[in-house]
């Protein structure tokens, strides 16, 4: 692999910097100073780079650049250079722990000072090397993220089924990534290049599907004034998908059917059947075999249907896709906003691997995005997410290693909580070096004393 350059982007006081820079440059780095944000943005486009060196004036704390607003200015490791008396201000020290991967007091060693540097580098090169498994579709919309074995099993799945030209049931749990399954198969289908087009049946009006679904001609019905084509003869050429079929009325299953079986419509009012050549996906998440027993689904639509079916699977059977989901999301809130926030906390990993996501994964998709909003740190916590533990451990805990975390966490929380906060007398009780003490602290994500860490080991982003 080959590393990026060891390029460094300087801000802040510059005469302050002067003598550090210049050292630095015998250690072989390449620096450039930004002025401001806009300026830093601009030698980013010239220069990728990945780590950053600033100072902070004691006085004002402010920091020399916008950092928290711009995303590729927080994906920079910084390193603060701060006076020591700086330090006595909890703001500082605040933003301090918020945006910068160390600090540093003068005298500046620069021996120690490249060594740092080298290991933010390193930091942020892993975080750029942290790639999220998918199934690419044409689209980048359209990522199907995991690749868990049983989501692999989906994508052979798929790839078996976009070959062929029968329909496809997709099934599986509200949540679960049905919609996007079925984008999926349509875009790795000979039909790629078609439109996909999507009808909800349970969301239109009993009244207006027929007409939705097949057209009318001008003078059909009242309000007919003139000839509309339908959502079928619109999918000429491509994919029609009927999102929640179990809710389309009899009536209409009747007319669906005699469609798949000669791919004719015949509009409302129409006298001509028109051929259409379109490809029928549809999903459900009630279970269609009683539906059929209750009388609520024809059982020959069902078997028409379901000639092709595809399962996905609810999210509690791949969790061990959360992590890279919930980068990915979090990835995808951050392009949109940016933000400061740097990821998920050890302890926020652990729990959600814990939780057993009755919503799937769009359950997962809003409590990221809540989490984005909530979060005061830089790493998402559990309660940022809604996810705090409040009875010990969690009834969704099943693997040993889960069941061990959970029980660090509490023993070191309480073990904080009695000595209050004093992580020495803490580590004492719990019968573990004071170092070892603040790694769990860190891993768990469960600092909370205000104080910055020397250094942070932050589960990263990839961005
Ligand atoms: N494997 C996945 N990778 C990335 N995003 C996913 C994945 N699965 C689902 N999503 C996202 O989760 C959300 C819900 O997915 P989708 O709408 O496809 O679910 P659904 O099963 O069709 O839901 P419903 O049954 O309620 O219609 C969407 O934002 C979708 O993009």
């Amino acid at each position: 692999m080959i590393e990026p350059a060891r390029q460094l982007i300087t801000a802040g006081n510059k005469t302050f910097l002067h003598n550090t820079v210049k050292q630095l440059l015998g250690y072989g780095w390449s620096i450039n100073h930004a002025i401001n944000a806009h300026q830093a943005m601009e030698l980013l486009d010239k220069a990728p780079c990945r780590v950053g060196l600033l100072t902070i004036d004691p006085s004002t704390s402010i920091l020399p650049l916008e950092i928290d607003s711009h995303s590729r200015l927080s994906d920079i490791s910084w390193v603060a250079i701060i006076e020591r008396n700086g330090l006595s201000q909890e703001k500082t020290r605040e933003r301090i722990f918020n945006t910068c991967y160390a600090y540093q007091v003068p005298p500046i060693d620069v021996r120690k000072l490249d060594t740092l540097m080298e290991n933010a580098l390193a930091m942020a090169n892993l975080k750029g090397a942290h790639r999220i498994p998918t199934l690419s579709c044409l689209d980048d919309e359209y990522h199907i993220v995991g690749d868990s074995p049983t989501m692999q099993r989906l994508y052979r799945t798929i790839a078996k089924v976009a070959c062929a030209s029968a329909p496809v049931l997709i099934t599986g749990e509200s949540g679960t990534g049905k919609e996007l399954t079925a984008h999926a198969i349509h875009n790795h289908s000979p039909r790629r290049h078609g439109p996909f087009n999507v009808v909800n049946c349970g969301a239109l009006p009993p009244g207006l599907i027929q007409s939705e679904l097949f057209g009318h001609e001008k003078g059909a019905f009242t309000g007919a004034n003139q000839r509309k084509v339908g959502i079928i003869e619109h999918s000429q050429g491509g994919t029609l998908f009927l999102d929640e079929i179990g809710d389309l009325p009899l009536d209409l299953q009747v007319n669906l059917l005699r469609f798949l079986e000669d791919l004719k419509v015949l509009r409302v009012g129409g006298l001509k059947e028109i051929p259409v050549d379109v490809r029928v996906l549809a999903a459900t998440h009630v279970n269609l075999d009683e539906a059929v027993s209750r009388g609520d689904f024809r059982e020959d639509l069902y078997h028409r249907l379901n000639v092709l079916q595809v399962r996905v699977p609810a999210l509690r059977e791949h969790l061990e896709d959360i992590e890279a989901l919930a980068h990915f999301f979090f990835q995808k809130f951050s392009t949109e906003k940016p933000t400061r926030v740097c990821g998920f906390s050890h302890a926020c990993i652990t729990v959600m691997r814990q939780h057993r996501w009755p919503g799937n994964i769009r359950e997962l998709v809003n409590r990221v995005r809540r989490s984005m909003v909530m979060c005061e740190q830089r790493l998402i916590t559990p309660a940022d997410m809604g996810l705090e533990r409040r009875h010990g451990l969690s009834r969704g805990i099943d693997t040993l290693q889960q069941v061990r975390d959970a029980a660090e966490l509490e023993a070191i929380r309480s073990a904080l909580a009695r000595n209050k906060h004093n992580v020495l007398r803490a580590s004492l009780e719990l019968g573990v070096s004071r170092v070892t003490l603040y790694r769990l602290i860190e891993k768990h994500g469960i600092a909370k004393n205000g104080c910055p860490h020397e250094r942070q080991t932050i589960h990263v982003s990839p961005r």
